[in-house]
């Protein structure tokens, strides 16, 4: 059993500022879960205290069904990976992963086959006798891995593992991480400020901001339905474009638009909440954007005027200003569709389907699907 809960979690560091406010999250056992969020969220924090690295202020930590506010580290039953790897230079690969369980006592024939079975998991039995300093990095954060898996923890806490790795090693670690999980299915919690990460990685996501989270919920749940403002331009690259508008009628499942240049869009969102007049935001991913070449349709367009265009190889990203706003918008296009280059005219279509409508508070109107 090691599922984690936190109910009412706050965190005082000694100067006095409150950094955790109160987080609620139950962890289920055997779940891979990912804290995301901007530097200075505060999810290192959190996972430092289930770790017991920081102490808990208020509020109750259980792990596996027990208490375990004031549990010394060692006795949690969890392995952290730490982001520096935190190896022994002078110990062999070998002696960093027996180190643990040698300390807690464990024979010498057990020790040696807990280490093989991990170096055979991680592919790093023919590193066993080399030092740290002769490993690459992609090598050493494997070893730091091998050195959790040995103790065959209740939870495995990853503080930003892969972020000294260059861009591809981080992509195969990243699948290593995840074969790891299938393989084990221990619990691991995965904190990272990188929302590729956050999606590619977690069955759940929580996303996090000062110290708050604000929504929990699978990858494509906060991708298709994110809860505000907040985590609607978090998760995704490029951001979610954001449009000033007004609401010119609304009803339980049709909020209409209007946006600064005068245009009308046709939101399929639960709007009834909102007041005629209400300032709210309209939100539309670049890659739900459909390029058009004849302005037929009567609503749910504007007239752009592309100003630069990205190519990232695959697809290509044009931003474009919108006539008549301030505002500039995002348009992915596939490669061998795209048609817009820079300094083209052009007219966009926003359909009804792929609009999110943000109250003027940054809540999300839920989103009606057909
Ligand atoms: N020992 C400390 N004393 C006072 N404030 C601290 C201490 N450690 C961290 N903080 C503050 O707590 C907040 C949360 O820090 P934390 O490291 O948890 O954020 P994070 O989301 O993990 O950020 P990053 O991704 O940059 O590591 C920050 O504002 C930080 O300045």
């Amino acid at each position: 059993m090691s599922q984690v809960k936190l109910t009412n979690i706050v965190k005082h560091f000694d100067d006095g500022t409150e950094v955790i406010h109160g987080i609620n999250l139950d962890i289920r056992d055997g779940e891979f879960v990912v804290f995301v969020g901007p530097s200075g969220c505060g999810k290192s924090t959190l996972l430092r205290m289930i770790a017991g690295l920081e102490s808990i202020t208020g509020g109750e930590l259980t792990i596996g069904g027990k208490l375990a506010n004031d549990i010394a580290p060692a006795k949690r039953g969890l392995a952290m990976v730490f982001q520096s790897y935190a190896l022994y230079p002078h110990m062999s690969v070998y002696e960093n992963m027996a180190f643990g369980l040698k300390l807690a006592g464990m024979k010498a024939a057990e020790v040696e086959t807990a280490v093989q079975q991990a170096a055979g998991i991680l592919q790093i039995a023919h590193l066993l006798k080399r030092k740290p300093k002769d490993l690459s990095g992609g090598q050493r954060q494997r070893v730091a891995i091998g050195r959790a898996i040995v103790r065959k923890p209740e939870v495995f806490l990853f503080d930003e593992p892969l972020s000294n790795l260059d861009a591809s090693l981080r992509v195969q670690m990243r699948l290593e991480i995840s074969r790891l999980h299938q393989k084990l299915k221990t619990t691991m919690i995965y904190v990272t400020h990188d929302q590729v990460e956050a999606m590619t990685l977690g069955e759940r996501i929580v996303v996090f901001n000062g110290g708050y989270i604000e929504q929990v919920g699978s990858p494509l749940e906060l991708y298709d339905h994110p809860a505000n403002l907040f985590v609607a331009g978090f998760l995704g690259a490029p951001k979610m474009n954001f449009l000033p508008a007004q609401v010119v009628s609304n009803s339980a499942t049709e909020v209409v638009l209007k946006l600064s240049d005068g245009a009308l869009v046709h939101a399929a969102a639960q709007g009834d909440a909102l007041a005629v007049g209400e300032q709210v935001s309209l939100g539309i991913r670049a890659e739900h954007i459909v390029l058009k070449a004849a302005a037929t349709a009567e609503t749910n367009q504007v007239n752009v005027k592309v100003v630069l265009v990205e190519n990232l190889g695959d697809s290509s990203i044009a931003y474009a200003r919108i006539e008549g706003m301030e505002e500039m918008i995002a348009i992915k296009q596939s490669s061998e569709t795209a048609t817009l280059k820079s300094c083209d005219v052009g007219s966009l279509y926003l359909p009804a389907n792929r609009c999110h409508v943000f109250d003027s508070s940054g809540r999300a109107c839920k989103r009606i699907l057909n």
